[in-house]
């Protein structure tokens, strides 16, 4: 299998004044195409770094983040933006929708940055917004939707260039239960029928367990991976990532 990913040795340091903040360690791990990978790890144990770090929206200290066959240390600033560009669709906690903009606007807007002509990618759009259940409030200012709603118009917006990989930081983070499950219920057919690689920063163990693996983070480094098998039920694979949870607190 094709990888997508790869993270060498990753360390990142804040400095803060006269001290620093070890915040990434040495990480090390490669996902596949078309692989499902949640990461957890308690709050300050560096999931959101890694995953800035993994889409090239910052540079590490040490190590290197290889996306897509790119070496990101190699590139300049612009070929690293035109890297995540093509390859990579963020979907990040506050959402980042243009507010004068509608929602089918801004799930079109990566693509009028690009350059691309957007007639071509209407039945993408068409698709996607009947995926994420937003047909009929297309047409919608982000202020006009729910929170719900607006989660799912920026996955729309990470999905519509059919990225190799979408890095998305807690995409159910104050969503309720049920739409919280829509969402990575939608993020796992992706990968499934559009063979798209998902790596999602989560603290929820009922949206990792749509993953197939877990990458536990403690302290900036990978303390621990689990396998999950889609095929079990859902309630076998929550006690896996419950117990794993519950071991890494002890
Ligand atoms: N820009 C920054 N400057 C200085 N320190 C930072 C910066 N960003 C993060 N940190 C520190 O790095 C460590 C890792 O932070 P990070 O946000 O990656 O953790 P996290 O696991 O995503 O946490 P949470 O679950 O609370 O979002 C923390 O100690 C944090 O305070």
């Amino acid at each position: 299998m094709k990888q997508v990913l790869q993270a060498q040795q990753v360390r990142k340091l804040y400095r803060l004044g006269d001290h620093s903040v070890n915040a990434l360690a040495g990480v090390d791990f490669a996902v596949e195409q078309g692989e499902f990978v949640a990461i957890m790890g308690p709050s300050g144990s560096g999931k959101s770094t890694l995953l800035h770090l993994l889409g090239g929206l910052d540079k590490p200290s040490e190590g290197e983040v290889i996306l897509a066959g790119n070496r990101l240390s190699e590139l300049n600033d612009q070929a690293a933006t035109l890297a995540r560009r093509h390859h990579v669709g963020f979907v990040f906690q506050f959402f980042n929708l243009l507010p004068t903009l509608t929602a089918r606007e801004n799930i079109l807007l990566p693509l009028l940055i690009d350059g691309k002509d957007t007639n071509g990618y209407e039945e993408r759009l068409l698709t996607l917004l009947d995926l994420v259940g937003l047909s009929e409030r297309q047409n919608h200012k982000p202020d006009q939707l729910s929170g719900g709603e607006q989660q799912r118009v920026a996955i729309a917006r990470a999905l519509i260039t059919a990225p190799e990989l979408v890095l998305a930081d807690e995409p159910t983070g104050n969503l309720d239960t049920k739409t919280g499950r829509a969402i990575m219920q939608l993020l796992r057919r992706s990968c499934d029928e559009f063979s798209q690689t998902m790596v999602v920063v989560t603290h929820d163990p009922q949206a990792a367990i749509y993953a197939d693996r877990v990458i536990f983070l403690r302290d900036g480094l990978v303390v621990q991976q689990i396998h999950l098998n889609p095929q079990e039920p859902l309630a076998v694979r929550l006690k896996m990532v419950m117990d794993e949870m519950e071991k890494l607190a002890e």
